[in-house]
């Protein structure tokens, strides 16, 4: 029965053919959202599929979604007659299903997710291609799920691969456990699961999880390829579902169930806290490793500068699930790139719209599939299409997170990203979330941890005053002042509101340029006490001061107080130097 409908699939595949595959299927394309692309080699008939999404190649719903639908599309070309897959990255084949996926899981996209890792995974474990792995980095969990779903593993010494699921705290599909019985046995199979066991290639290589290992495994595979492809396809594709048959009609048989205990399983508190613990301890080993913090926000922060670098171009970068008509507005102001963040609570939909609707128009188009939201905090009106008024250059961040470990991010890591010659940059980090408490770091590495009522907050780094001036509806709306309000007082709040206080503040930050640096911080803390460790609250206040205050002044205020180091006293210096001030 189950032949009879290869021999049918495969008969349609050829009534496909052409319809599913674009004309110009020979040659590199890339997907859509550039992590990852195929090479398809018109004399062999070979097609490499390279996965190239950073850090990790860690596969969350769109990665899937996309991989699986370039793989369908392979299985469905006539002149396809095999596939390879590799990664680019240095070190990294795959390191498995983006555990935040199943972190604090949205029910609908956990579905979803499940859903679509099934159907990779049936794409390339019945594919009628000979598929190969190319692993040229560490394989862990879902990345050895995909590579024992090929027909052919080569694997570059010392790195790592197995199904550790266990050591996460979850368990690997049926499926995937069958797969690997079908490969290593089921005696092995066993211990290797039950342990969660990592295997270094030249370990994998005994105990036959992989079939060879090469310095240059793509090199390898293309080679094995050509020996592979030298029988008649129909011979080796009926044989294969010989053996696959029985796994992949259980598979298919069971995956409704499948799906139903994963999204009953992995919400569970227990399994959520594995996950919390699991990820910390990736993120806390290496941040040993590189002894600094590195967290999500670093790394977008981090792609920003490198986009920035290009500062002649006007630049958008807009982080965060909003309805997209920043973007069309800055289209009509001549941007050229956009970056756009999505996350759980993303309208999937809407967010395709968006990418499809200015994917011509933008030279860069890149989302962060990664960050997190908790609530969905708009900015009131800015639709206002005054866009080209806009100086050169504006950054929004949304950064909406529940999640402690990405709150690091701070007006430290700004403030050295974006260096000061941007000085015409508005810099606007929204964020919003419901957690009570933030860790702010200064230069000094001092840390404050600062309570911040469950509501909404919003702080802003507004190094130019005219763009206020040009998005009215930036200027302090009812929705800041109402965050203001809920801002418990402080000495900096009466510092901006007390006039008297604040001309006192300026006249003398007028002066203080010319002062040694030394001098200027006891000055300051005399007339505001703990303006250190009230830099969020002054940044809300400033918002509905806007009209009566120089924010020039007010944000080289807490620049100084937040920082003494080599770095702050030469923004000082230049700063001195310029003639505004
Ligand atoms: C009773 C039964 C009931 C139900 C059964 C039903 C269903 C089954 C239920 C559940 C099954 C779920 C199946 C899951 C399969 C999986 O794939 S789970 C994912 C497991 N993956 C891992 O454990 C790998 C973790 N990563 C690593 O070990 C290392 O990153 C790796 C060795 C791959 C590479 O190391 P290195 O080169 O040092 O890189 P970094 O560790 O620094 O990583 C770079 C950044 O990437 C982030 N990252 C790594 N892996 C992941 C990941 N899997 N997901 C998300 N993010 C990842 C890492 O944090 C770094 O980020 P940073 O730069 O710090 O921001």
């Amino acid at each position: 029965m189950f032949l009879r409908n290869v021999m049918r699939k495969i008969a349609s595949q050829k009534s496909l053919n052409g319809l599913a595959i674009k004309k110009n299927y020979f040659g590199t394309t890339s997907s859509l959202l550039d992590d990852f692309s195929i090479n398809a080699n018109e004399k062999t008939g070979v097609s490499v599929i390279t996965m190239s999404k950073t850090p990790a190649n860690s596969l969350n719903l769109e990665f899937i979604q996309e991989l699986s639908m370039a793989i369908q599309k392979l299985n469905m070309e006539k002149s396809c007659r095999g596939i390879i897959l590799t990664s680019s990255l240095p070190s990294i084949f795959s390191a498995g299903l983006d555990i935040l996926e199943m972190y604090q899981p949205e029910p609908d996209r956990l579905e979803k997710f499940w859903t679509e890792f099934q159907e990779i995974w049936l794409a390339l474990y019945s594919s009628p291609k000979t598929v190969m792995s190319a692993i040229n980095g560490h394989s862990p969990a879902g990345g050895c799920i995909i590579a024992l779903a090929t027909d052919y593993r080569i694997m570059k010494p010392k790195f790592t691969i197995g199904l550790n699921e266990t050591m996460l705290g979850i368990v690997a599909p049926f499926w995937a456990e069958d797969s690997m019985k079908a490969v290593i046995g089921q005696r092995r199979s066993e211990y290797s699961l039950q342990l969660g066991k990592l295997y270094t290639a030249e370990e994998a290589l005994q105990i036959n999880l992989i079939d060879e290992i090469s310095d240059n495994p793509l090199q390898a595979c293309e080679d094995e390829m050509m020996n592979w492809l030298k029988l008649p396809d129909h011979a080796r594709t009926l044989t294969k579902f010989q053996n696959r048959g029985h796994i992949i009609e259980k598979m298919k048989k069971g995956r409704k169930e499948d799906l139903e205990k994963f999204v009953k399983f992995i919400p569970r508190e227990g399994i959520q806290m594995a996950l919390g613990t699991y990820l910390d301890n990736l993120k806390s080993r290496k941040k040993k490793q590189l002894k600094t913090c590195v967290s999500d926000v670093e790394l977008i922060v981090r792609k920003i500068k490198y986009n920035l670098e290009d500062y002649t171009k006007t630049t958008f970068f807009y982080l965060g699930a909003q309805d997209g008509i920043l973007a069309e507005n800055l289209i009509n102001s001549g941007c050229k790139k956009v970056i756009v963040t999505e996350h759980k609570k993303s309208n999937e939909e809407h967010l395709n719209e968006i990418q499809n609707r200015f994917r011509e128009k933008f030279l860069r188009f890149t989302r962060f599939p990664n960050s997190r939201i908790i609530e969905e905090y708009k900015l009131d009106g800015l639709e206002e299409k005054n866009w080209h008024t806009q100086p050169k250059v504006a950054v929004i961040l949304t950064l909406l997170t529940n999640d402690r470990s990405k709150l690091s991010l701070n007006s430290y890591l700004l403030r050295k990203q974006f260096p000061f010659n941007f000085g015409r940059t508005p810099i606007f980090l929204l964020t919003d979330n419901t957690e009570s408490k933030v860790i702010l770091m200064n230069e000094t590495n001092l840390q404050t941890e600062k309570r911040i009522p469950s509501r909404a907050l919003s702080y802003m780094f507004l190094y130019d005053r005219t763009l206020l001036a040009e998005i009215p509806r930036l200027k302090p709306s009812q929705k800041y002042t109402k965050l203001i309000k809920i801002q418990p007082k402080s000495d900096l709040v009466d510092l901006l509101y007390d006039e008297d206080k604040f001309k006192e503040a300026e006249v003398f930050l007028k002066h203080f340029f010319n002062k040694p640096y030394e001098r200027v911080i006891p000055k300051i803390e005399k007339i505001c006490p703990n303006l250190g460790s009230e830099l969020i609250d002054m940044n809300i206040t400033m918002l509905d001061r806007v009209k009566d205050l120089d924010f020039r002044i007010i944000g080289e205020i807490f620049r100084l107080v937040a920082s003494n180091d080599n770095y702050s006293r030469n923004i000082i210096r230049v700063l001195s130097s310029r003639h505004e001030f």
